[in-house]
């Protein structure tokens, strides 16, 4: 049975959609990337997930439950949230802040220590969290979302404020709860960094699903080209002419290399013919990164809804979102 089932769930809020129509499934030990614009929808359907809100349409199922049943009580501990705008109560230190939550969710003190030293704020425990860095802030969300060990785990913006080194923790953290058997629901604007740590992607536009499935997938459905980039004596006719009928397109890069674009289909057959070449001292390899693959779906989203802002747009919007939070 999936952790989590939306089945064509639709969200108004006062007659306006947030989600039009949407039907997924996470699987137990799944990460799944929730991408999109800003007013996209991910937060929407999170708290769906979470039960903060009622589908006005469809059904929302949360380890078999409606989370939003009265019943759903005995299951909350299983779900952990890191909410975007993470904030607490100023005057406690880490510590007492994290205490505090033990508590209400009826968690031993002794793990209030062990994720303090788990996010890497043991050093600050005993301090204000006014005090606190946003990234340090950020972490002490986490923390708090990792309580109870959470079977199914959401996490929104979870990377804002965090330094290179905090994210890479960060998401090797994310690796070994999915190892756990823990789900997890990522959702980002911030997509560099996140394709190896995600098992599918889901890409909402204007409150529809626009695409959903692993990057493999999601690479051949839009079929965005590999970029392969040979270095050395090669000459350029004796390749085309090896290289017709795979669907390349080949041009010239610099003095001594070239540019091959070519189907996710023919890649590997492309690199063999490539590498047959005695000249070729250097081979570089680019399939299409999670922010083309974004950029395609958000686009073909955007022309086909004029309420949704083109993918420049949502860029900028983003950054300033970033820098006020
Ligand atoms: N409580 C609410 N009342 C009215 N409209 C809402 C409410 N919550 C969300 N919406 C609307 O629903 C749509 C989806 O919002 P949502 O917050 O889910 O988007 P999002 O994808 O999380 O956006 P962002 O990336 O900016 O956080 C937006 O048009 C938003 O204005």
């Amino acid at each position: 049975m999936s952790v989590v089932q939306l089945n064509q769930v639709k969200k108004y809020f006062d007659g306006i959609a947030a989600i039009k129509e949407l039907s997924l499934n996470i699987e137990e030990g799944e990460v799944l990337g929730l991408f999109g614009h800003n007013g996209a929808g991910k937060t929407t359907t999170m708290k769906l997930i979470l039960g903060l809100l009622k589908p006005t349409e469809g059904t929302v199922s949360v380890f078999g439950h409606a989370p939003t049943s009265p019943h759903f009580s005995d299951h909350r501990y299983r779900l952990g949230f890191l909410p975007e705008n993470v904030s607490f109560y100023q005057q406690l230190t880490g510590k007492e802040v994290l205490a505090y939550f033990a508590k209400l969710k009826k968690v031993h003190k002794n793990r209030v220590e062990q994720l303090l030293e788990e996010v890497g704020l043991n050093h600050a425990a005993n301090r204000k969290v006014k005090t606190y860095s946003k990234g340090m802030k950020q972490r002490l969300g986490l923390a708090q979302a990792l309580l109870t060990a959470p079977k199914l785990l959401l996490l929104d913006e979870p990377t804002v404020g965090l330094d290179p080194i905090a994210t890479q923790d960060f998401y090797a953290m994310v690796d070994q709860l999915k190892k756990s058997g823990c789900s997890v629901v990522l959702c980002s604007h911030v997509l560099p960094g996140v394709e190896k740590h995600i098992d599918r992607a889901a890409i909402l536009g204007a409150g529809q699903l626009q695409a959903l499935g692993t990057l493999t997938e999601l690479r051949e459905q839009a079929q965005l080209p590999t970029t392969i980039r040979a270095y050395g004596e090669i000459n350029r006719d004796i390749l085309r002419s090896e290289l017709e009928g795979h669907a390349v397109d080949i041009s010239t890069a610099s003095d001594n290399a070239m540019e091959i674009q070519t189907s996710h289909a023919y890649k590997t057959q492309v690199l063999r013919e490539i590498m047959k070449h005695p000249g070729v001292s250097d081979i570089d390899l680019q399939t299409p990164s999670l922010e083309q693959i974004y950029r395609h779906y958000v686009e073909a989203s955007a022309s086909h809804n004029h309420d949704t802002p083109p993918p420049h747009m949502t860029n900028s919007i983003t950054k300033d979102k970033e820098g006020v939070q």
